[in-house]
């Protein structure tokens, strides 16, 4: 196996009831690569995260089509004052991702977000949620169009409900276009949201499906416009998404891959921060002094090699 350093670094703000992020970088001949599935993951979930990461150590990536990628911003399920702050502070994104129905938290709640975020944002830019299927169809079916008023129109809502019936039901009752990220991700069969026209747009992210080849695969076979999304990782993990939304035939949309933005450091120099809302389509060197000074430490270190052995131990079991 390749060189193995862990990391651990906290976020700026809480995002997806995470505060620190923890991962694992591989060296390979082809350069970096990033294994960092969330820590509830169990090793059959993390298989195809670890393929993604030997594929960019060990293989590298299609030739790209585009040199730079629109990015949005991400906005957590903050308070209005926190999501203004960060629309601002976002290095010119014309796209705004908002993070909305967080489990405790109020549609009225919401609706302060997205007003607060299109007041930073000004009429000209793009606004788009992401439920992670915190809703009912029903409950969805009842809230998009109250927060397309706040947000003064929504470019389109990502994962509203958890099932790929229930995206169905909601993109034949509302106007505003559905994105499906876990209906592939997470699913059984990623082809399914194609099979029940159950949404507008498919959200890929890299690691969780397996590589930047699967990804293009899937893009190809699903037949959606693509909006290429991070698993919140450093820029090593970044670099990986960059790669896949400038090998992709065509790119309508802005990519959520601004994700460094929510950590408050990073294993490379400088990090994949936008400018003008683009991020270049580069790889990155990890910085080895910063790499040390994030390291998990040696506790952390021991468990994360013990979870790449059992997962690697898993792919040798399914291929034999
Ligand atoms: O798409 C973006 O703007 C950023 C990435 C992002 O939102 C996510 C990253 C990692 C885990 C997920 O909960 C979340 C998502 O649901 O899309
Ligand atoms: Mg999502």
């Amino acid at each position: 196996m390749a060189d193995l350093y862990t990391y651990s670094l906290a976020l700026t703000t809480r995002f997806r009831g995470i505060d620190v992020r923890e991962g694992m970088l591989l060296r390979g001949d082809a350069g970096w690569g990033e294994f960092s599935p969330f820590l509830e993951y169990d090793a059959a979930t993390s298989a195809p995260w670890l393929a993604a990461a030997r594929e960019a150590a060990d293989v590298g990536w299609p030739e790209p089509r585009r040199t730079s990628i629109p990015v949005n911003v991400t906005v957590p399920a903050c308070s209005p004052e926190r999501a203004r702050e960060i629309v601002l502070a976002s290095n010119g994104c014309r796209t705004a991702k908002v993070k909305v129905a967080e489990p405790g938290q109020s549609l009225a709640e919401d609706q302060a977000r997205l007003e607060a975020v299109r007041d930073a944002l000004g009429p000209e830019g793009l606004i788009r949620i992401d439920a992670n299927g915190g809703w009912s169809a029903e409950d969805a079916i009842a809230a998009i169009p109250v927060l397309d008023r706040a947000a003064g129109g929504l470019e389109y809502v990502e994962q509203p409900s958890p099932s790929v019936h229930d995206l169905a039901a909601v993109r034949r009752k509302v106007g505003v276009p559905i994105a499906a990220d876990e209906s592939i991700r997470r699913a059984e069969d990623p082809y399914l949201v194609r099979d029940l026209d159950a949404a507008d747009i498919a959200v890929l992210k890299v690691q969780p499906l397996g590589g930047v080849r699967a990804c293009l695969r899937i893009a190809e076979d699903i037949g959606l416009p693509v909006v290429v999304s991070s698993a919140l990782e450093t820029s090593v993990g970044i670099a990986a998404g960059l790669a896949l939304a400038a090998a992709l035939p065509s790119l309508d949309h802005a990519c959520g891959l601004a994700t460094v933005q929510l950590l408050a450091a990073d294993v490379v120099a400088p990090p994949l921060l936008p400018v003008a809302g683009e991020l270049p389509v580069i790889r990155p060197e990890v910085d080895l002094t910063a790499l040390a000074t994030w390291s998990a430490g040696p506790e952390r270190d021991a468990h994360w090699r013990a979870r790449i052995a059992e997962v690697a131990g898993l792919g040798q079991d399914q291929s034999s």
